[in-house]
């Protein structure tokens, strides 16, 4: 099957910023994806950067109106175990051929990263036409995507790397792109806090980034 480009609009049509949680710690897991949620951020990307990270995706699957994904998915393994823990869709910050072949056999949809028109074209022939761009910032940011938008305009993207709320309505504002990953709203230092308060509020900043001044 190819990309479920409808499920995927869905979830990064859903809020201007998608967090891209890096998070051991699964009793943090409940309250960090209440305070996204409350703050207006529904869909969360835990990167399988941890130990606990398919513990902490167990966890906030069972947040009401949260859409749980899990990031830095690299391999056939990493998707299987991703579903299991309840992932409603997948990120990973490449595209490798074998990754985008594996991936079509599943329902839950993958959003794969390219940082080159060619990477993009690859994707999209094997029928990938939602990506992220990665390293956004370090490999050109708004100003890439801003030249992908005319010669591949069947292709959307949610920008990640170095994204923050300082550059994130420039990204915005592009036709091309849907949405903004990023790690911003969620301080490691926030989250050891236990300041929940703060994300909360870090998040309703986010979930604004698309209304006009
Ligand atoms: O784990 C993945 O799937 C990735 O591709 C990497 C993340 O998207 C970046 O680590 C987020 O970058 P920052 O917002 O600059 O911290």
């Amino acid at each position: 099957m190819a990309q479920n480009i409808a499920k995927l609009d869905e979830i990064m049509g859903a809020a201007p910023v998608i967090p891209v949680i890096i998070l051991d710690d699964v009793e943090a897991a409940i309250p960090l994806a209440e305070a996204l949620v409350a703050g207006g951020l529904p869909a969360l990307e835990v990167t399988l950067r941890t130990p606990n990270a398919l513990k902490v995706v167990e966890k906030m699957a069972t947040v009401e109106g949260a859409f749980v994904g899990t990031g830095t998915v690299r391999t056939k393994a990493d998707i299987e175990k991703s579903i299991e823990a309840g992932a409603q869709f997948m990120v990973s910050p490449g595209a490798p051929r074998q990754l985008l072949e594996d991936a079509k056999s599943f329902d839950v949809p993958l959003l794969p990263g390219i940082s080159t028109a060619t990477e993009a074209m690859a994707a999209a022939e094997m029928g990938y036409q939602r990506l992220k761009l990665f390293p956004a910032e370090a490999v050109g940011g708004a100003k890439l995507l801003k030249s992908f938008a005319s010669p591949l305009p069947d292709l959307k993207f949610c920008p990640t790397g170095g994204v923050s709320v300082q550059n994130a309505r420039e990204y915005l504002a592009l036709p091309n792109v849907i949405c903004v990953g990023g790690s911003w709203v969620v301080p490691g230092d926030v989250i050891e806090a236990g300041d929940f308060d703060h994300i909360r509020n870090l998040a309703a900043t986010a979930a604004r980034l698309t209304e006009t001044a």
